[in-house]
């Protein structure tokens, strides 16, 4: 079994009956999505609300119950994926761009539970792009804002045309290789007009959960406790 998918079964270990749960997007999280649809059919009974369009499909093939965001009063808890997380549970999400929902998500989710392979463990984040949402109303002068400032921006694409988010934006990745201030650099981009979110999620995760070899690795945060 691959580290993502031992990560991503062993959180659906944390769902109980009754519950709402948040479900993330992505290949690791498509896992747990996968086994909750398991548990469902041997009879567990929660509703859901999903992170993208893609993941309600999935979820609504496994049988499991959507619901709509604004129909909860909370999530009891999500199970996400990350593209990389470091030591003080900072992480960079939306690497298959569906960073602006699981940020809404995780923000009212009683409990972050992140599912990644030992390779997205790091010391530093940064090497992986960090993915910023952006209005196409606007794009080109945030581009060129992030191109004088040597971030080295590059505008994602799909099919040779600007990859479109499920809310209707554009997504600007930014080449940076590490990422010190992260949460100056999470304000500096969260003042920008036109900027929709980014990537950083800082402080958000409750409990990482690392594929690790044949085995998995459970991490509390200790500041959420
Ligand atoms: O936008 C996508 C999400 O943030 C994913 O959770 C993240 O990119 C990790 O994806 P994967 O599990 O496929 O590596």
């Amino acid at each position: 079994m691959s580290e993502k998918q031992l990560a991503g079964e062993k959180a659906v270990e944390f769902i109980q009956d009754g519950m709402i749960v948040g479900l993330g997007t992505g290949s690791t999280a498509d896992f747990a999505t996968r086994k909750i649809g398991e548990r469902i059919h041997n009879g567990l009974n929660i509703k859901a609300v999903a992170t993208s369009t893609a993941t309600a499909q999935l979820a609504t093939a496994l049988n499991i119950p959507i619901v709509d965001l604004n129909e909860v009063d909370k999530i009891d808890v999500t199970i996400d994926g990350a593209d990389e997380v470091d030591v003080t549970y900072t992480g960079i999400k939306g690497g298959g761009g569906a960073l602006f929902f699981e940020k809404m998500v995780a923000s009212i989710s009683q409990k972050n539970i992140w599912v990644v392979d030992a390779s997205k463990y790091v010391e530093q984040i940064g090497k992986f792009p960090l993915p910023v949402e952006v209005s196409p109303f606007v794009y080109a002068h945030i581009y060129n804002q992030f191109q004088d400032k040597g971030m080295k921006p590059q505008m994602r694409k799909q099919q040779k045309k600007y990859y479109l988010t499920d809310s209707g934006n554009y997504i600007i990745d930014l080449h940076l290789n590490t990422i010190k201030e992260s949460k100056e650099m999470a304000s500096w981009l969260n003042a920008i007009p036109g900027v929709i979110t980014h990537g950083l999620f800082i402080n958000t995760v409750d409990l990482l959960v690392i594929g690790n070899g044949s085995t998995t690795r459970i991490m509390e945060n200790q500041r959420h406790k």
